[in-house]
């Protein structure tokens, strides 16, 4: 579904990604760990056309879009929840996902995303500056989903959330896993990652430095104390 192949990035002459390979497969959740300023967010805004100075080859479904400018990658069906949910605060729910939405591009539409966020529905006419920081987070995915994504990008979804919260926010992800969503999640909370990857790596540095099934990391807990420096 999508491949990054020795991709390098850079903020003028600050080069932040050194090389980055990762994969998600199509259907597949990816999760990208890494300490703060490793190049998380850099390698989801340098995939998007954000970053536009880097190197290497992006590939979607076969076509290289590294060269793509963000409003045409946009287009090629690729869905962004971005760090801090960037929901319009003076709009109601209803209108955050509308506003944007590509309705007859495929199969989401409003009543599928209340079925998968009884909460939205419920909060359907508040103005979304009201809501929690988790139904902030539901409805920063509702509106990705509206544009009816063949991959969804989350950039730290669960940041700053109650862990019930945060429980809520992953079963949404995993009801999406199951219905074959391809996803790449970067998350700074290893069991978060853990709870829903197919898929693990690593940034320190802008490098990859692990890569690995997820039940591998389990096993191995020196490496994520190494690389995330948790106890
Ligand atoms: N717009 C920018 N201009 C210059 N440097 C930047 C810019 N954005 C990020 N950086 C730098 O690039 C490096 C990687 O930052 P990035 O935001 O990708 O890290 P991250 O892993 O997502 O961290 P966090 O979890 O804190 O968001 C950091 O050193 C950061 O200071």
């Amino acid at each position: 579904m999508l491949s990054l192949k020795e991709v390098h990035s850079f903020y003028g002459a600050s080069h932040v990604l050194h090389g980055v390979d990762l994969e998600v497969k199509k259907g597949s959740v990816v999760t990208l760990l890494g300490r703060n300023g490793m190049g998380k967010t850099t390698t989801i805004h340098s995939i998007i056309g954000f970053v536009t100075k880097k190197q290497g080859e992006i590939w979607l479904e076969g076509e290289n879009i590294i060269s793509l400018k963000s409003h045409q990658i946009a287009k090629k069906g690729i869905g962004i929840v971005p760090q801090g949910r960037r929901i319009f605060t003076t709009l109601t729910v209803r209108e955050n996902l509308t506003v944007f939405a590509e309705q007859d591009k495929g199969n989401w539409d409003l009543e599928r995303i209340f079925d998968l966020f009884p909460r939205l529905k419920e909060r359907e006419k508040t103005h979304a500056g009201n809501l929690s920081g988790g139904e902030q987070s539901m409805l920063s995915i509702g509106r990705a989903l509206m544009r009816n994504p063949k991959i969804l990008l989350l950039d730290e979804p669960t940041e700053g959330l109650s862990p019930l919260m945060v429980g809520e926010v992953m079963d949404v992800l995993l009801k999406l896993k199951e219905k074959g969503m391809s996803m790449l999640l970067v998350e700074q909370n290893i069991a978060t990652a853990l709870s829903i990857a197919d898929d693990v790596y690593i940034l320190n540095k802008g490098e990859v430095v692990y890569h690995d099934h997820p039940n591998e990391l389990r096993g191995n807990m020196d490496i994520a104390y190494h690389h995330l420096a948790i106890s």
